[in-house]
């Protein structure tokens, strides 16, 4: 059962961005959500207090010990300030709470996709990290069982999404906000419900306001290709 933990403020669909936020630079637009986006039956939603704001990138007991091998060998190499750490919460406007005054605080209504559910183990289990000289971000994925497919491995749409997942990070840690215009993806080797993959995307070439990215799949031994994929994204306009 979903854990519904937060309560509704009708009206506010608004979501100003305000500055610069410091994890993902660049970020500096305004965002309307037209009512029809909002759920249709009433969520109970708002502001979460500080304490209440969960980082989903931290590890949690549903963790495999490749998980945590995963994220123990890159928080490692953060120390020596190669990677960072992205932190990860289960709202876009949430990860931009630190640039309100309280008084200014936006309506959270929406769920970002690979953070939608309440419960931990289920669903996508994953932490990124970054590496800005590099331009290259990881991700240590652990594919929940209700990520299934009708073959009973994770399922295509949910691989596509951790591939955008990466593949979106890396671009906005790298130029800022964009949208995904392209991704294509080669299956290769079925993902186990519940095994954790090393998901490694770079950018490779960036024009203009399109920017180009490659990312694999592998078993954490690296043995296994499961999947490769590219990208472009594409930087979104001063106006926008
Ligand atoms: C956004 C930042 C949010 C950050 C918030 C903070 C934290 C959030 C939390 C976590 C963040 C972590 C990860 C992020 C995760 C995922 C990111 C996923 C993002 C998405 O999931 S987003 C949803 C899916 N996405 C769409 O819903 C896009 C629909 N679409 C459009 O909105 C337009 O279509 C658009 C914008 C793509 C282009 O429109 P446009 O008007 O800006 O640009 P235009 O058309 O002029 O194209 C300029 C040049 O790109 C070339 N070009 C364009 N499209 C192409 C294509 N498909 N193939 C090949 N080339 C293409 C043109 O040919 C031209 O090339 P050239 O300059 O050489 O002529």
């Amino acid at each position: 059962m979903f854990r519904c933990s937060v309560r509704l403020i009708k009206g506010l669909t608004q979501i100003t961005w305000l500055q610069e936020q410091p994890v993902l630079p660049n970020l500096l637009y305004r965002r309307s959500v037209p009512a029809a986006y909002l759920p249709s039956r009433a969520l109970r939603v708002t502001w979460p207090c500080a304490e209440e704001v969960k980082d989903f990138s931290l590890t949690n007991p549903s963790w495999s010990p490749n998980m945590r091998n995963l994220y123990n060998k890159y928080m490692e190499l953060s120390q020596q300030e190669s990677w960072k750490r992205l932190p990860s919460y289960n709202a876009t406007a949430t990860h931009l709470i630190e640039q309100y005054p309280d008084s200014a605080k936006p309506q959270v209504t929406t769920r970002l996709f690979t953070r939608n559910l309440d419960v931990e183990d289920l669903g996508f289990e994953y932490v990124m990290f970054y590496n800005q000289a590099e331009q290259r971000t990881v991700c240590s994925f652990q594919a929940g069982p209700y990520l299934e497919s009708p073959i009973g491995f994770a399922h295509g749409g949910a691989i596509a999404a951790i591939v955008d997942t990466t593949s979106g990070a890396c671009t906005i840690c790298t130029v800022g906000k964009v949208k995904t215009a392209n991704l294509n993806i080669n299956y290769r080797s079925p993902i186990t419900l519940g095994s954790t993959v090393e998901v490694q995307c770079r950018v490779d070439k960036i024009e203009g306001r399109k920017i180009f990215l490659s990312t694999e799949i592998r078993s954490v031994n690296s043995q296994v290709l499961h999947a490769e994929a590219t990208a472009l994204f594409i930087q979104m306009k001063m106006s926008e």
